[in-house]
């Protein structure tokens, strides 16, 4: 790796007014978009946000194109595309392909998770409700903290990513952008509820994957300095003899022989683990979803997710380290500086180069995308942390769906406050975004396997989950210390986030609490039925857009487009009470049985298929050309820019296409009655 004696600024390339615009603008353009898409669904469906169920859990009917758009937009955070990039432009091609297996693989395992959601806790808001249903309130304490502790590090990650990339095309104050970017993503959660950020999600898909295109012709089709694969292979392999990367057969860009890249890989696979499987926004996806696609569409979810990072970054990152030496690249003549490398701006840097300008905005409006979409699904999320775990749960259980949603909303826009100024304090603490990538698994690894293990095992007790993430978490401290210490001689902030560091602390946290906690739940086994889990009630069953008693004052069109799906779902679950504060008696139908049968080989195919796509990324493709030491030739390169092309359209297309095609009806309808209400006079007859 290269070590600059001499740094430059980056100089931006456009005005601060176009950070301001689109932080404060786009920001806004977007809130006024999803507040008229919630008026006209209000006002024409029926399904309005202003019920608990339908705020938080947009009434458990989402289809699978829709939940697959919203996690690969969820999860597509402003680390996907520059951290990603960094991975590239530090060493190579490796970079991008670790950095995508280190997030789909989770996705995916995550569909078997949802399957046990929908069968054991399908009237669940958020995990930790199924936490304190089945084990009480210690294991409940603990978990909070690593929910609200996953959140807080995704915000910081999100707004510092954001903020550095605002800041290095505009010069826009980076605090200013960490307090900004927040209000208008708060404004269209707080109208819109789950329902808009899947909405926004999908409309930030188009963009994000429109400006993905841009960036992969303008790269290797009609950039003067690059145009070309065959030109991009020439250009990094004189990068590769003039900055060679250390630890990389033949200190080439081009080959997956690379150990930085391999260690890398292991730092974002366990980084990942933690950001899916403690992260509320995966479980509320998962909640969100109809029963029988959502495993569906976490796989979906997965493999389109992959094509972000290994498209953009192969594309971007490798432009960038090929575009060091050009006049034009904004540190000229010194490359990236560290803190500049590690704060995510090497696709920024290449963007500047490739297309003037027009890649400077180009590249503004993606990772504000990644940014707002995200954070909208953090917005969301932690306020039903908030409301859910601790206002119901330990300060007003009696809690009616209304006040929910007004605490919700009131959490939503402290949280919005509160995320820009933890960004601003970590950035005064000179940490970023890489940083806080490779402390994220550090801290988190050890609540993954026993979160997983509470809706899965039956056999799991609530002392082995205590016992398992606490010395899990004691166990990985100490790994991180003594790791960093005995690899890079001294225990300080940076070595702390180097990537050998976080590798020891988050394998030791993931294996030792998972190790602990079959152990210890083995010494006295439990025999769960799951009917604690089973009994969380859904709220506001008398206002609830699934109860069946008020279908009679919704739209009547709506109702008989969405007959097939609240199937799914209104017969999953029927209850007796509606009163929150009272033992609930669930009277389980045939069809719920059925259901769980079907849930169960729906868990079974998550499984066989997440594991074959497992074996497949990390082992069969990239380890045989690890340990065959193979230095890529420019056919195979080419052969290998063109699969980055193929995955990132068809990717694009089913996240685009998907969700509009299974909504046609829905959509036509909203559109009808819309029309009928704005333009057909009050005596017109209304169309049958
Ligand atoms: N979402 C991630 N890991 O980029």
């Amino acid at each position: 790796m290269s070590s600059p004696t001499s740094v430059s600024e980056f100089r931006p390339l456009l005005d601060q007014s176009v950070g301001y615009g689109v932080v404060v603008g786009v920001g806004f353009f977007f809130a006024g978009i999803m507040l008229c898409l919630t008026f006209l669904q209000s006002r024409f469906s029926g399904i309005s946000p202003s019920h608990a169920e339908e705020f938080s859990s947009a009434s458990r009917n989402v289809k699978p194109g829709l939940v697959c758009c919203g996690i690969v937009s969820a999860w597509t955070w402003s680390a996907t595309l520059l951290q990603s990039s960094t991975a590239a432009y530090t060493f190579g091609i490796s970079g991008p392909w670790w950095y995508g297996v280190g997030g789909t693989i989770q996705v995916a395992m995550f569909g078997m998770i949802a399957a046990k959601v929908k069968m054991n806790a399908n009237g669940a808001h958020t995990f930790l409700e199924i936490v304190k249903a089945r084990f009480g309130t210690l294991p409940h304490l603990l978990f909070t903290f690593y929910g609200f502790l996953c959140i807080l590090i995704v915000s910081g990650s999100l707004l510092l990513g954001g903020a550095a990339t605002v800041n290095a095309l505009t010069g826009m104050n980076i605090d200013a952008a960490c307090m900004l970017i927040p209000v208008g993503i708060a404004v269209y959660v707080i109208f819109g509820g789950l329902r808009a950020t899947f909405i926004c999600d999908w409309s930030h898909t188009i963009i994000l994957f429109t400006i993905i295109y841009i960036f992969i012709f303008r790269t290797y089709g009609t950039s003067p300095d690059i145009g070309s694969i065959g030109r991009m292979y020439t250009l990094l392999q004189q990068a590769s003899a003039e900055v060679p990367v250390v630890g990389s057969e033949g200190g080439s860009y081009l080959t997956m022989k690379s150990n930085q890249g391999l260690v890398f890989g292991a730092a974002t696979i366990l980084s990942g683990f933690s950001g899916v499987f403690c992260d509320q926004g995966y479980w509320q996806r998962a909640i969100a979803s109809a029963p029988q696609s959502t495993t569906k569409a976490y796989m979906f979810g997965g493999l389109s997710w992959f094509a972000v990072p290994w498209a953009f970054a192969s594309c971007l990152g490798l432009a960038a380290r090929a575009l060091i030496t050009n006049p034009k690249f904004p540190t000229y003549p010194n490359p990236l500086s560290e803190s500049q490398t590690s704060a995510g701006l090497a696709a920024p840097a290449a963007a500047a180069v490739l297309m003037g300008k027009g890649g400077a905005v180009a590249m503004l409006l993606v990772v504000f995308m990644a940014v707002t979409s995200a954070a909208s699904s953090e917005l969301i999320a932690v306020s039903s942390l908030f409301s859910y775990d601790i206002y119901k749960t330990y300060f007003r259980p009696q809690a009616s769906g209304r006040e929910i949603v007004n605490v919700s909303h009131a959490f939503i826009c402290f949280w919005a406050v509160w995320m820009g100024c933890w960004a601003v304090i970590l950035n005064k603490a000179g940490i970023n975004l890489g940083w806080l990538f490779y402390v994220q698994g550090v801290v988190l690894s050890p609540a993954v396997i026993p979160i997983a293990l509470t809706v899965i095992w039956s056999k799991l007790t609530g002392i082995a989950v205590l016992a398992g993430s606490i010395s899990g978490a004691v166990l990985g401290m100490l790994a991180w210390m003594i790791g960093c210490w005995k690899i890079y001689g001294s225990i300080n902030i940076t070595n702390l986030a180097n990537p050998y560091s976080a590798v020891c602390s988050g394998l030791a946290g993931l294996l030792f609490s998972g190790i602990i906690t079959v152990a210890v739940t083995m010494m006295n086994p439990a025999d769960y039925d799951f009917s604690g889990t089973r009994n969380i009630v859904m709220l506001d069953e008398t206002d609830s857009v699934m109860s069946s008693s008020k279908q009679g004052s919704r739209s009547p069109v709506v109702v008989d487009a969405e007959r097939n799906d609240e199937k799914d779902v209104s017969d999953d679950v029927k209850r007796t009470s509606v009163d929150a504060d009272k033992s609930v008696d669930l009277v389980y139908s045939d069809k719920n049985v059925e259901m769980r049968k079907a849930m169960r080989s729906v868990f079974k195919r998550a499984a066989v298929y997440s594991s074959i796509l497992t074996a497949i990324v990390m082992i069969i493709v990239p380890l045989p050309m690890f340990f065959s030491h193979y230095i890529f030739s420019e056919k195979f390169y080419a052969f290998w820019v063109v699969c980055t092309i193929l995955w990132a359209f068809a990717s694009g297309a089913f996240c685009i296409v998907l969700p509009v095609w299974e909504s046609r009806k829905e959509m036509v309808l909203i559109l009808k009655s819309a029309y009928e209400h704005f333009f057909e006079r009050p005596d017109t007859p209304r169309s049958a």
